[in-house]
């Protein structure tokens, strides 16, 4: 297929643009009985609160992309705020087709449930409600703050205060209470909880109802404002001042400090490009080596990759974020009550400019993302996502092959290049990168990474249960993070088996010495036939080898064409199952769960769900719960990667990303012949060209010299160890 073939097949999947949405916007508008104002008014009407690219079914997109079908329908899914009605709620509308709307229709969510109206995500304008009535509840114990701290919500300067509000938001479904922490409103002002934490109910849709249900003040807990101050009065408050604040205390901050014992202040190595790029990035469509597949990063939960191909052969139809959920534990009530689904804190927008040579390399292809979430318009992010090549820096393959004297009969090996494709989302305190890579051996490798800020609360020595002391004062909070992909392999076509292979042992006479035994492992394959059988809970240990295989189609040597899904994770569930807000993340009590494809089972996560986990609007459990049939069928996986983190002293100030990257590869098994790099020119194979090893032969398939940017010299080999 051509580059822009692959171009237009690829736009099915891409997002929508600014002008789509303009125009979806506009006729929405015009729409008398959606009775729709701007977002920024009050909570009492109805409102857009965003849109984007509605996915037409599977069976249209693989028509049009396999059998030169007509090309599905492009339509939006708009997510309205309908405040203005006697039952407040929020609906999802088909609008189509685009680019110019004429029609739109509810989407009905299964089972016919209404997305309440308590469980749509806090907007900036309910942010700055939230702000505004700290400061007036906090007002009336203004001079207990100052006096404990010296920060205030009150002509503050540069002792100001900042919160964090933390969710979910109640205890039961309906709700929309939130504990909020304040803190110090100074750089890295996550690490600087005060002491202080407020239980606000702001489900009223007038903001002026919103009333304060308890104060926690350094382990005591009030029932109001006026009770905090009375105790506070006749001295019947635990008091922890801390108003020894320092602002040149670089604690929480980037600020450099110490000293290495070789100097970092001149710059480090740089990827570069010598002779141009190597890729090929055609709207949301990406060619590489044998590789091309297309891209969307939606709101929720980010980027997803579609119709993935080596050598014009697709290996996944998708394989995409899900969700992100960092559940913590700890004394103060936020830190309890604290359970993060980052999908609903729209992790999927929250992708800021990426820097140039930290972020991504200064070489790579940078482009912009466009979100229409809580705005009026769309809104552009300037360099949100980065795609690159980069040099591994350790061989693809090698081979020394001596002849054990100190000669050699050749040196060959394959330089190991692969392609990334990089958004990140800061969710407030932590930043996560997403990376999708793609090696030229046909294995994919889906990583995560965390960094930026822990959540940290006030520390009491009761905290020492749930984490480490970080800094006067503060506690980085235990916590773990789980994150759930979609990978809907479809392997030499969509009919595919699941497999899983492990080991066990087998005691045999041995035959070539009688009354002897060998004790040795032989594979334990195991077809999974039923989503059940393909569902393995975290706590027992997942088989070795899992398996997507394609039955019907053998490679040469006669083996099912397969890939494999090989975990690097240390991930546990967070809950026991059934309780409470566990509910909201059924998927989280598996590692991995194999079920049949179906374009109603789209995604594991929902944007509601963090505000009412208890009664979610997509239960994963429900996928599953039929117990479906899964041999010979189109299958998706939903894989569940994560950790422990227990936070400790070198979390300050941030979060750092060496061993805290989680994911899993995707790797040929079996599907090819042989390996398919072996098509990659960046081989080098060097032979001795007389006895005495003074000369070499070098063959090699790319220029000898390869540019200014590593050395101005050409390659050179000896090999042995007897010459310079
Ligand atoms: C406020 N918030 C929501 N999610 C996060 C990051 C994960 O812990 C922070
Ligand atoms: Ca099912
Ligand atoms: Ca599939
Ligand atoms: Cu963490």
């Amino acid at each position: 297929k051509s580059s822009s073939k692959g171009r237009h097949m690829a736009s099915v999947f891409s997002d929508l643009t600014p002008d789509e949405m303009k125009s979806i916007k506009s006729f929405l508008m015009d729409q008398q009985q959606l009775k729709l104002v701007p977002s920024q008014n009050t909570f009492g009407n109805n409102t857009i609160f965003m849109m984007e690219l509605n996915l037409p079914r599977k069976s249209r997109v693989l028509n049009f992309l396999d059998n030169d079908g007509p090309k599905p329908q492009r339509e939006a899914k708009v997510v309205i705020f309908f405040g203005d009605q006697p039952n407040p709620n929020v609906t999802e509308l088909l609008v189509g087709p685009l680019p110019h709307p004429y029609y739109y229709r509810p989407i009905t969510p299964k089972g016919n449930k209404v997305i309440r109206f308590e469980s749509r995500p806090v907007t900036a304008m309910e942010y700055e409600n939230l702000q505004k009535k700290l400061a007036e509840v906090t007002k009336e114990f203004n001079h207990i703050i100052m006096e404990l701290t010296g920060f205030s919500f009150h002509n503050c300067s540069k002792r100001c205060l900042a919160f964090t509000d933390i969710a979910p938001r109640g205890l039961k479904s309906g709700e929309r209470r939130s504990w909020i922490i304040l803190q110090r409103f100074v750089d890295g002002f996550f690490l600087h909880p005060i002491g202080f934490e407020i239980l606000l109910n702001h489900r009223s849709l007038d903001p002026k109802q919103w009333r304060v249900e308890k104060i926690w003040y350094n382990g005591q807990y009030f029932d109001s404002v006026k009770e905090f101050i009375e105790k506070y009065e006749n001295n019947q408050v635990q008091k922890m001042p801390i108003t020894d604040f320092n602002d040149q205390d670089p604690y929480s901050t980037f600020i450099p400090r110490g000293e290495f014992k070789t100097k970092t202040n001149v710059h480090g190595p740089k990827i570069c490009e010598p002779q141009g790029k190597r890729y090929k990035v055609l709207g949301n469509y990406v060619e590489y080596t044998g590789w091309s597949f297309a891209f969307r990063v939606r709101p929720s939960a980010g980027l997803q990759i579609f119709d993935i191909q080596y050598n014009n052969e697709r290996i996944a139809y998708e394989v995409s974020i899900q969700e992100a959920i960092a559940f913590y534990s700890g004394v103060t009530p936020a830190a309890m009550q604290t359970k993060y689904i980052d999908s609903g804190w729209a992790m999927g927008t929250e992708h800021y400019e990426l820097a140039k040579g930290i972020d991504c390399p200064e070489v790579a292809t940078y482009l912009d993302l466009y979100n229409f979430y809580d705005s009026d318009e769309p809104v552009r992010y300037k360099n949100a996502l980065c795609i690159f090549e980069l040099p591994t820096g350790i061989p693809l393959r090698r081979h020394f092959d001596s002849t054990q004297d100190g000669g050699y009969n050749f040196y060959a090996g394959v330089e190991n290049h692969v392609l990334v494709v990089r958004t990140t989302s800061t969710v407030y305190n932590y930043d996560y990168i997403w990376d999708f890579l793609f090696y030229q051996n046909g294995v994919i490798e889906v990583k995560v990474s965390a960094t930026g800020y822990i959540h940290a609360t006030f520390f009491t020595p009761d905290g020492l249960h749930y984490g480490s002391k970080v800094y006067s004062h503060v506690l980085g909070n235990l916590h773990t993070h789980l994150i759930n992909y979609k990978v809907d392999l479809d392997i030499a076509g969509t009919e595919n088996s699941f497999q899983s292979i492990d080991l066990k042992y087998e005691n045999i006479s041995n035959p070539w010495s009688p009354g002897h035994f060998i004790v040795q492992s032989r594979m334990d394959s195991h077809l999974r036939v039923s989503e059940r059988d393909a569902a393995f809970k975290f706590g027992s240990p997942l088989p070795r080898y899992l398996m997507f295989m394609n039955p019907n189609k053998n490679n040469k040597w006669g083996h099912y064409r397969s890939y494999r899904i090989q975990y690097n994770s240390h991930a546990h569930s967070v809950l026991p199952r059934g309780w409470e807000a566990e509910k909201g993340i059924s998927w989280s009590r598996y590692s991995l769960a194999v079920t049949r494809h179906r374009d109603s089972e789209l995604s594991s996560n929902s944007m509601y769900i963090q505000c009412d986990p208890w009664d979610p609007t997509i239960n994963f459990e429900n996928f599953i719960r039929n117990n479906e049939d899964i041999v010979n069928k189109d299958l998706v996986a939903w894989v569940t990667v994560g950790f422990l983190h227990i936070p400790h002293s070198e979390d300050i100030p941030n979060t750092s990303t060496p061993g805290n990257a989680v994911g899993f590869f995707l790797r040929p098994f079996n599907f090819f012949d042989e390996d398919p790099s072996v098509a990659s020119r960046s081989t080098v194979i060097v032979k001795p060209a007389d006895e005495t090893f003074s000369r070499v032969t070098i063959e090699r398939w790319t220029p000898d010299v390869v540019g200014q940017c590593v050395s101005d010299k050409p390659f050179r080999y000896n090999g042995t160890y007897f010459s310079d």
